[in-house]
């Protein structure tokens, strides 16, 4: 696979800090100047659209393409998640790994015995379905349909079908039904009894009790349709759903798998210290608080650490809605892809290749040498919606873990780093075989 990295590398060496090629019949203006990433992050939606350049790269990869630069769900997913949701969101992600291991739903311990090796990336992904779809779906669907929803989730996976859109495209022209068409139907079908409830609640103007993301997102869909002047429709519900489901799936699973890997790495050592500090001063389960999450700095740092070592070869895009001057006084003509590389930033870093939490904290601060190629979760107009939820997931996570089990990499998976795939473009590079891990209940 290419290896974008050092291509760019080579092709700056070649032509300088702008410079565009042609991919796949796309012309991409690649921009790695310090004005021009400025630009890049803070121009307006018309001049530099994000939703554009993602309906060319996942349009085709789910069956609901038109709506990605129709319907902007970035307010929807702000709502959801908003402050004082997030609370209701951790406790849920602590019943969940509870539920995991102990209880019907999950069975881990039950089916494994108190000792399992598992993949600890497979877990995680599993893990982080499980969350999310309580967390963005309902407790109804978390219930009855989890494993139904990992398994459609992997048909629909954006992750492997961005990178195989022709085969879909082919068979969507010859009229052929996908198996990703088919799961997609599923996906509305396990969701409609919830729609339906919240249709009837709104028209009966009843508010739910607590907050409820099915009822938050039934209104917005509605609103947004009658803004329109279209028929209501469950699959608009099923898209927002799922655009908030998509980008908090892949970053999230892996960068909480590695903050395990390093955690047990440094079991021993300063940095193992202090991230088990954090764990002990932790509030009892189902006691935690906003405030004390965003206490977790050194656990913060770790994740900023993890997701700086993971960032490989990914892309940031935007398509060009209209002409972009550049400063070189040359210009990106309107239609192109414009992409930034969104690299580890090496050279702005003591020691970039050390696991090193403390240059994220003061009052070192290596990570704000420059807020355009330090940009774990975006910047400008377009930063990540999910940062403070998926901060939160994971600090939730390792604390509800560490309480319930311990975790040992086993001696064939030592060496995993040799495995990873350095040369993705979507999401932090993973490693490409299993790693193993050793899980035992803690007695
Ligand atoms: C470790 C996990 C994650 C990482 C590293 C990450 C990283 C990023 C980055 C770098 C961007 C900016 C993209 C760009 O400028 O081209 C972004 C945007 C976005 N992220 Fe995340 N993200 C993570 C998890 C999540 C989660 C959990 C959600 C939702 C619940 C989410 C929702 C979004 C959305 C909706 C955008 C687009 C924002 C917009 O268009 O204005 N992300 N993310």
């Amino acid at each position: 696979m290419l290896d974008i990295e050092s291509a760019i590398n080579k092709w700056r060496a070649k032509y300088g800090d702008q410079f565009t090629v042609r991919i796949f019949g796309r012309y991409f203006t690649f921009v790695t100047k310090h004005s021009d990433l400025k630009k890049y992050y803070n121009a307006s939606e018309e001049m530099l659209s994000l939703s554009r350049a993602g309906q060319f790269i996942v349009g085709s990869a789910y069956p609901e393409n038109q709506y990605l630069t129709e319907y902007d769900t970035i307010p929807y997913i702000q709502n959801i998640l908003s402050s004082h949701r997030l609370i209701y969101m951790s406790s849920n992600i602590q019943a969940i790994a509870h539920d995991y291991f102990n209880k019907n739903n999950g069975k881990f311990w039950l089916e494994n015995g108190d000792e399992a090796v598992v993949d600890l990336f497979d877990f995680f992904y599993r893990l982080i379905l499980r969350t999310n779809s309580m967390n963005f779906i309902s407790r109804r669907v978390y219930k009855d349909h989890v494993e139904e929803l990992i398994k459609l989730y992997i048909i629909l996976d954006v992750e492997k079908n961005a990178l195989n859109p022709v085969v879909h495209g082919l068979k969507r022209r010859l009229g052929l039904k996908s198996d990703r068409d088919a799961a997609w139907e599923h996906w509305v079908r396990i969701m409609m009894p919830d729609i339906e409830q919240c249709l009837q609640m709104i028209d009966d103007h009843i508010e739910p009790a607590n907050y409820d993301t099915v009822y938050e997102t039934v209104k917005y869909a509605k609103e947004e349709l009658e803004k329109r002047g279209k028929p209501f429709t469950p699959r608009l519900v099923a898209y927002f759903t799922f655009t908030t489901f998509f980008p908090a799936q892949f970053n999230t699973y892996i960068t909480a798998a590695f903050v395990i890997i390093e955690w047990i790495r440094h079991e021993h050592d300063e940095i193992g210290r202090r991230i088990r500090e954090e764990i002990d001063r932790a509030p009892p389960t189902g006691e935690f608080t906003i405030e004390y999450l965003n206490s977790m700095e050194f656990v913060q740092a770790c994740i900023y650490e993890v997701i700086r070592l993971g960032t490989d070869s990914q892309l940031s895009l935007r398509h060009a809605g209209q002409d972009v001057l550049l400063s070189n006084d040359k210009y990106i003509p309107s239609g192109n892809l414009v992409a930034i590389p969104v690299t580890r930033a090496h050279d702005l870093y003591t020691n970039p290749d050390k696991f090193d939490p403390e240059r994220h904290l003061a009052p070192r601060q290596e990570n704000k040498r420059d807020p355009y190629r330090v940009a774990p979760f975006g910047r400008g107009k377009h930063p990540c919606t999910g940062e403070r939820y998926v901060k939160m997931q994971i600090k939730v996570l390792l604390i509800a873990l560490s309480k319930m089990c311990e975790m040992k990499i086993m001696p064939e998976s030592i060496n995993f780093e040799a495995t990873i795939n350095r040369k993705q473009l979507v999401g932090l590079s993973r490693p490409t075989k299993p790693v193993f891990v050793k899980i035992s209940k803690r007695k």
